[in-house]
């Protein structure tokens, strides 16, 4: 029997950002493996015109959870979603639902963020900072809570290259900041972000490292720690493999290149693609919960769940495998045949983007405007290329990150623990590992009919500009 399981087991779990990719899989990985475990609470808002019951019944019966429905036949009656929005005061949680969450909470996982790299200062401190500052003054309040789990990212300290499990100080404290902010226009913010946020790329990586400030200085006695993710990327294995349903990081990419429409990127191909599972990242968070609960750490530990030390993968290898695996499983109506060019070169790459990306944009929507169609390729074309261009700094650059106490977590499993909540990249085939994730891709997130494919080769066949060497 696994000892972490059994751990979860009877607890009540409160989980922030559950409707996101992380939180999702976080979820069904519990509820799977501890079907016995009391009650999980989400904290949700009503989105796209959705109400709370029909976001979770959504994510129920999606076939990401078809495994747990046979092993925790009543998993509707064990999530109890509670109406939120971190962005407000007290997150607008009800007082009784306050209540409830304050007297049974025994483990908190915060996932939620907002992930963008274009976000407002505003918004992203809102959510990054003053949210997690907010459930951290609710967790002191929980005479039940045993372990507060926070995800970071592993770019949160992206201004430098070897990074310790160890939390930096920022240059500004994250209270000045917040306090400022309720304060100034935004107009005066915008001045200002730049001066702000200095050597880190974006403000997402910024608020991201003031948020692991404020974990620190508002931690009081309670059992904290922390998780750096690196890029986390489709399942690896559990429930199944592939699986993946938002268009961040490299999945946009993919899609973008399957279909036909990047031909070309500025990347450095020896660089390493950290990329990470995200089945390998929860159950990570999954053991850190445990042995945090029951080992109660002196001081705040944090943990990197990177590949690129254990078992490196670089852009070039990744790229070589995605493009191998557009030739097995084509996507659908393709804009063009899919090739790729990695260029680390500023003048090649504008080149490229014109005579490969704008120009035929602008002579593909001359065509739809002749056939009395209305033209969409250039506007598609212009997000593409701004979206490329705020992933440029990642594929450009490697980092070293250490790893003593995700190992030391590895060492501390038992045999059972470590195969059930198994985070050890080294097992990673990252061949068998980008083919599956491709195919994940077609499937889970542009919904394409696998009994397509033989006519998608056909015309891939007949389309005749070879594929780039990289
Ligand atoms: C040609 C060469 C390639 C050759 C090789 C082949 C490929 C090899 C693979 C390798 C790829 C290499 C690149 C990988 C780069 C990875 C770098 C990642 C770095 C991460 C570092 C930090 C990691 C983290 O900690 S956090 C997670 C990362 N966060 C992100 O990735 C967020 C980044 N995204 C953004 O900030 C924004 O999306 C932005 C600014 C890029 C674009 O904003 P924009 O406003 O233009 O678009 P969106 O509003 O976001 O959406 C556009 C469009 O899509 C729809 N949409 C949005 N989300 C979803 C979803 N989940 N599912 C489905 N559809 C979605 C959205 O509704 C919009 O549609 P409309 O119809 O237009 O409304
Ligand atoms: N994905 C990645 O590559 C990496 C992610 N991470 C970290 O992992 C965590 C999870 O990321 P990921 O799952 O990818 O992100 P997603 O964008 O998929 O999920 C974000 C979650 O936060 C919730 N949320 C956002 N704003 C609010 C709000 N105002 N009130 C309530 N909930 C809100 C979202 O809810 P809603 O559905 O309503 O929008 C969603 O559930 C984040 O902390 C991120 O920084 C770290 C490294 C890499």
């Amino acid at each position: 029997m696994s000892t972490i399981a059994a751990f979860y087991g009877g607890k009540s779990i409160l989980i922030t950002g559950a409707t996101g990719f992380l939180g999702k899989v976080l979820m069904e990985k519990l509820f799977r493996t501890s079907p016995d475990l009391k009650v999980i609470y989400i904290l949700v808002r009503p989105k796209a015109g959705q109400t709370l019951q029909q976001r979770v019944f959504q994510i129920l019966d999606s076939k990401l959870f078809e495994k747990v429905k046979e092993v925790c036949p009543n998993v509707h009656e064990k999530i109890r979603a509670i109406y939120a929005d971190l962005n407000q005061n007290d997150f607008a949680i009800s007082k009784e639902d306050m209540q409830e969450l304050l007297s049974c909470t025994n483990i908190i996982f915060h996932c939620a963020a907002t992930v963008r790299f274009d976000d407002t200062l505003r918004h992203a401190v809102q959510l990054n900072v003053t949210a997690t500052r907010q459930l951290l003054l609710m967790a002191s309040q929980m005479p039940k809570l045993e372990a507060f789990i926070h995800i970071s990212t592993a770019y949160s300290n992206c201004n430098l290259k070897h990074i310790d499990e160890v939390i930096y100080p920022c240059p500004v404290e994250p209270k000045k900041i917040i306090d400022s902010l309720e304060w100034l226009d935004d107009a005066i913010i915008d001045e200002i972000t730049p001066k702000l946020i200095r050597d880190w790329p974006n403000i997402y990586t910024y608020t991201k490292a003031l948020g692991e400030m404020v974990v620190q200085q508002e931690s009081r006695n309670l059992n904290i720690a922390i998780i750096r993710p690196s890029i986390v990327g489709a399942t690896w294995q559990e429930p199944f493999p592939g699986w993946v349903d938002n268009i961040n990081g490299p999945n946009g990419i993919i899609i973008a290149t399957g279909k036909g429409f990047l031909r070309a990127i500025k990347a450095t191909p020896m660089a390493v693609a950290d990329v990470i599972p995200v089945d390998t990242v929860v159950n990570l968070m999954l053991a850190v919960g445990w042995y945090t609960a029951v080992h109660r750490p002196k001081s705040t530990l944090v943990y990197h769940i990177t590949s690129g030390n254990m078992n490196p993968c670089n852009w070039h290898k990744m790229g070589v495998q995605v493009l191998a695996t557009f030739e097995k499983i084509p996507f659908e109506r393709p804009f063009r045949r899919p090739n790729a060019n990695f260029t680390s070169n500023s003048f090649t790459s504008q080149y490229w983007n014109a005579v490969s990306h704008r120009a035929p944009a602008i002579i593909y929507d001359c065509y739809l405007r002749l056939t009395g169609r209305k033209p969409r390729m250039t506007k598609l074309m212009n997000r593409l290329l701004r979206t490329v261009s705020m992933l440029e700094y990642f594929i450009n650059r490697s980092w070293e990150w250490s790893t003593y106490n995700t190992e030391m977590l590895m060492s501390e499993l038992s045999p059972e623990d470590q195969r059930v909540f198994n985070f050890d990249v080294r097992q990673l085939n990252w061949l068998e590992y980008i083919e599956n994730y491709v195919l994940g891709v077609k499937k889970y997130l542009l919904k394409e009919d696998m009994a397509g494919i033989p006519k998608a080769k056909q015309r891939l066949k007949r389309s005749c500009t070879p594929y780039s060497t990289l």
